[in-house]
């Protein structure tokens, strides 16, 4: 079973293609770890999958109506703003109006979105009046309340301290044990050196590399795409990566 497939998938700015002939499939049960350096594409390649932008070749989530397309994949941008000054938990269960459901804030699907990125304290306050971290994580808990097949997620690690992160992508790689799926871009390697099942690279819009991490995560991919040394050891806890020094 496909839950997102890219065939060629191309989006052009004027002439040039920041989006290059993209194609991939995502099936259930993948922690997916989206990377590459900054003006890679990544964002573009997110949005044009969901339909959000301008684009040649197929998407298979573009070409669903809006309603369905919220019941395949909820989607966490990379823009974080909270408008309204409603509470954390009627923000979370924002995500349940995708099911046609009243956006209650007892339904089990946002207690649970809650509790897993450990928010269930903030939930009476106005999520106007969260940290910058809170507030991440309450975004994050509302598109884990849509309960979705697939979540595709931009950057959601930025403005998360160190616990918050580990705990967000320990919940990414339990949502892919329990068979749903996950794709996100993620800058740090070490995180998805650590929790991801899959990475797919991007480099000047194309797609460089697809594959599990420790084929990915190579010395010379890495040096070619980031310009970076790391430091890379299997342990019994599984592949420790991290970045040590640029080298151009
Ligand atoms: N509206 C736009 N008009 C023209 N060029 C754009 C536009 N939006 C993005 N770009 C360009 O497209 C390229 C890809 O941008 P994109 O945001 O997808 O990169 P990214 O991999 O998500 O980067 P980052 O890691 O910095 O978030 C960049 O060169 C960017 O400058």
């Amino acid at each position: 079973m496909s839950l997102m497939s890219l065939k060629n998938l191309t989006v052009l700015r004027g002439s040039c293609p920041v989006v290059d002939h993209v194609s991939l499939e995502i099936g259930p049960g993948e922690c997916i770890g989206l990377i590459g350096p900054n003006g890679a594409g990544k964002t573009t390649m997110l949005r044009a999958a969901l339909g959000l932008l301008p684009h040649q070749g197929q998407s298979s989530l573009a070409t669903l109506t809006p309603r369905a397309r919220a019941r395949a994949a909820a989607f966490l941008p990379q823009g974080r703003e909270i408008a309204w000054p409603v509470s954390a938990a009627d923000l979370v269960a924002l995500g349940r109006t995708a099911w046609g459901e009243t956006a209650d804030p007892a339904h089990p699907a946002v207690l649970a979105a809650l509790a897993r990125m450990g928010i269930s304290a903030f939930t009476a306050r106005a999520a106007t009046e969260l940290s910058g971290g809170e507030q991440a994580r309450a975004l994050i808990a509302r598109a884990l309340a849509q309960d979705t097949p697939l979540l595709i997620a931009d950057e959601p690690g930025a403005g998360l301290d160190p616990e918050a992160q580990i705990r967000m992508m320990q919940v990414f790689a339990s949502l892919a044990r329990e068979g749903r799926s996950v794709l996100a871009s993620v800058h740090d390697l070490g995180l998805a050196a650590r929790h991801c099942t899959r990475l797919i690279v991007m480099a000047r819009g194309r797609l460089v590399a697809d594959g599990p991490v420790g084929a990915v995560l190579q010395d010379a991919l890495i040096e070619e795409v980031f310009g970076i040394r790391a430091y890379r050891a299997e342990t019994p806890e599984g592949l420790v990566f991290q970045p040590l020094e640029v080298l151009r």
